[in-house]
């Protein structure tokens, strides 16, 4: 996306709060009143200094009303008005920052919210494309780029034009020919402005990329710390980094110089045109110095703004390529999206079917032709070689994402049919990495259900073997969790999440290797808490281990996308097949291990 199409569709944002902009224009309108009445009241000033206050008023560009006043009225006048002025430019400057940094509070605010939004609705593979620090990244330095060039940048296109034309009339007014010589730098000064400007553009993103990297480096680093230290591979991280910030610094120092170089262009081009407008008075005598002064007060304050419109479009710059990168992640889309016709799915009644289900994730094919049946009340297991496509089999369940062919019913209707969120809802997911976020045990638990009681909190924490150890935490179901709150070991946190799945009442239960990163004994904990939960529920469970589904109404071995064998345990091992092979396998592979 091109940085101008960018910034278009930031200006979106600005639309709703157009209202508050327009009460900071207001106020820039005070304020660029403000400026060129100073720029007026330069040469009166003169004529009152010389004259020790009595002639200030007088010449060809008084202030007529105050040149009628008596003598000791018109020496506090001057002064008076000076203040007047001040206080008007005052309270202008006061609104302006006020109006513009809410307008900018709440463009940051929406787009934050739609960002939010759509990353909170990315399918998980989506997810798995980007990096997480450099996501995190978008919300904080390309957020700050946005609020920068909503702050500034639109505050000063509103404030530094309207001062523009303001001062440019009082030049003009008190010498046309001289005024327009002046004034005529400015526009001679916008072809090279525009491209070191451009220059800056390519180092800005760029820069922004190499951030993007940093952070993305940094947020794995963190994650990965033991396995890098274990590795010693600080020192090739290290290199890794260096080279990201070297990168880094070169794409700003690259654009800091051509950023530099638009206001030292201008202002040597207005020095030139100051001392040509003196030489040129001091030789012809043909203006009153009055006159002289107030133009040239007016032309050097025109530069201010000019430069500062040059300086703030850098903003508008950076703010382009935040939106590029904050565009490219708002414009995905879900891979299933819920058609023009879709009703919600009434809860499960009979089963679950997939329907020579074909699926790849680009080129890597997952499922090739898998038919399977869920039955309601039974619960159903899947095994296999890593790799096989069990996870992907969940992956199309809670709708993450839709077959390319085939089809996955519920009770004999395609779930294309119905909306995404409510098949969803007929699902309670356990996963291999059990996800609590930081607030108290009862908060985590309601997250599946927010209007749970008390008691049906509890009583799906018994279910799952959780309420002894909760009982046992500081202050029990109300003790905090995640950072700076207390650490549970992996099996309990499993339970929790067990738990907070029974409590969702959610017709079936999805458990994808939910035990297989436990160590032994947590393991032997959630198993036992599973060996509870299970019965006479609808439940899909995926696991590595096959002693851990034995227990199972059946089984199906899952390999290269398909299945390829099922029934019950004992049969599968009288059969001699896959399922036989595989658990030979790891029965002996842990005998081996316990040996
Ligand atoms: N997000 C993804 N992007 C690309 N390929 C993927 C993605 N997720 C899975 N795959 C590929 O799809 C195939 C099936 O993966 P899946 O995770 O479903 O298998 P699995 O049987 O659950 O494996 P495991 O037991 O190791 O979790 C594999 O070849 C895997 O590499």
């Amino acid at each position: 996306m091109r940085t101008r199409t960018a910034l278009f569709r930031l200006s979106h944002y600005g639309r709703p709060h157009v209202g508050v902009l327009v009460a900071a224009f207001a106020c820039m309108v005070v304020l660029g009143l403000g400026t060129g009445a100073y720029a007026y009241l330069m040469g009166p000033a003169l004529g009152f200094l010389l004259s020790g206050g009595t002639e200030g008023f007088s010449g060809a560009h008084a202030v007529p009303w105050l040149s009628t006043l008596p003598r000791e009225a018109a020496l506090w006048g001057f002064p008076v008005v000076v203040i007047a002025v001040g206080v008007f430019k005052g309270v202008g400057y006061l609104g302006q920052f006020y109006f513009m940094g809410l307008f900018a509070q709440r463009v940051v605010r929406d787009l934050r919210r739609d960002l939010f939004l759509r990353l909170t609705a990315l399918s998980p593979s989506q997810l798995s494309r980007e990096r997480t620090g450099d996501l995190l990244s978008r919300f904080s330095t390309d957020m700050t780029a946005v609020e920068w060039a909503a702050m500034y940048t639109v505050g000063s296109y509103l404030r530094d034009t309207l001062q523009v034309i303001v001062l440019a009339g009082v030049a003009l007014a008190m010498s046309p020919l001289l005024g327009a010589l002046m004034l005529a730098v400015i526009p001679l000064a916008a072809l090279p402005a525009s491209r070191l400007t451009r220059k800056a553009l390519r180092g800005t993103r760029e820069g922004q990329a190499q951030l993007g990297q940093l952070a993305g480096q940094l947020h794995e680093g963190l994650g990965g710390l033991r396995t890098i230290q274990a590795f010693n591979g600080q020192a090739a991280e290290l290199e890794r980094f260096s080279a990201h910030t070297k990168a880094h610094e070169e794409a700003v120092v690259s654009a800091a110089w051509a950023r530099g170089g638009v206001p030292g262009l201008m202002e040597v081009l207005a020095a030139a045109a100051l001392a040509g407008a003196l030489a040129y008075t001091a030789a012809t005598r043909a203006m009153e110095p009055e006159a002289l002064l107030s133009l040239l007060t007016a032309v050097i304050l025109v530069y201010q703004p000019v430069k500062d419109l040059g300086r703030v479009t850098q903003f508008a710059m950076q703010a382009g390529a935040a939106g590029e990168r904050l565009f490219a992640l708002l414009d995905l889309r879900h891979p299933v999206e819920d058609g023009p016709g879709a009703v919600a799915a009434p809860p499960l009644a009979q089963s679950l079917r997939f329907e020579d289900v074909h699926f790849s994730y680009g080129a890597r094919r997952a499922l090739e032709g898998l038919t399977l049946e869920l039955p309601v009340g039974k619960v159903t297991a899947l095994v296999g070689p890593s790799g096989g496509g069990k996870s992907t089999v969940a992956s199309l369940l809670l709708r993450f994402e839709k077959p390319q062919s085939g089809r996955v019913l519920l009770d004999g209707v395609d779930a294309d049919r119905y909306l995404a969120a409510t098949v969803r809802a007929q699902f309670a997911l356990v996963t291999q990495e059990p996800l609590l976020f930081s607030g108290s045990v009862l908060e985590n638990l309601r997250f599946a259900r927010p209007e749970a009681t008390l008691e049906e909190v509890e009583a799906a924490a018994r279910v799952a073997h959780a309420d002894g150890f909760i009982r046992e935490l500081p202050q029990g179901y109300d003790t905090r969790l995640g950072e700076r709150g207390v650490t549970l070991s992996g099996g309990q946190r499993q339970r929790l999440c067990i738990a907070r799945a029974v409590l969702s009442r959610a017709p079936v239960l999805v458990l994808d290797e939910a035990t297989s990163s436990l160590d032994p004994e947590s393991e032997r904990e959630v198993q036992s808490a599973l060996a509870a939960v299970l019965p006479g529920r609808t439940a899909l469970v995926i696991a590595h281990r096959l002693s851990t589904v034995t227990g199972a109404d059946i089984t199906h071995v899952v390999e290269a996308g398909r299945i390829v064998e099922s029934g019950h345990h004992l049969d599968l091992l009288r059969a001699g097949g896959r399922y036989a092979a595989l658990w030979n396998l790891q029965t002996v592979g842990s005998e081996r291990g316990a040996a």
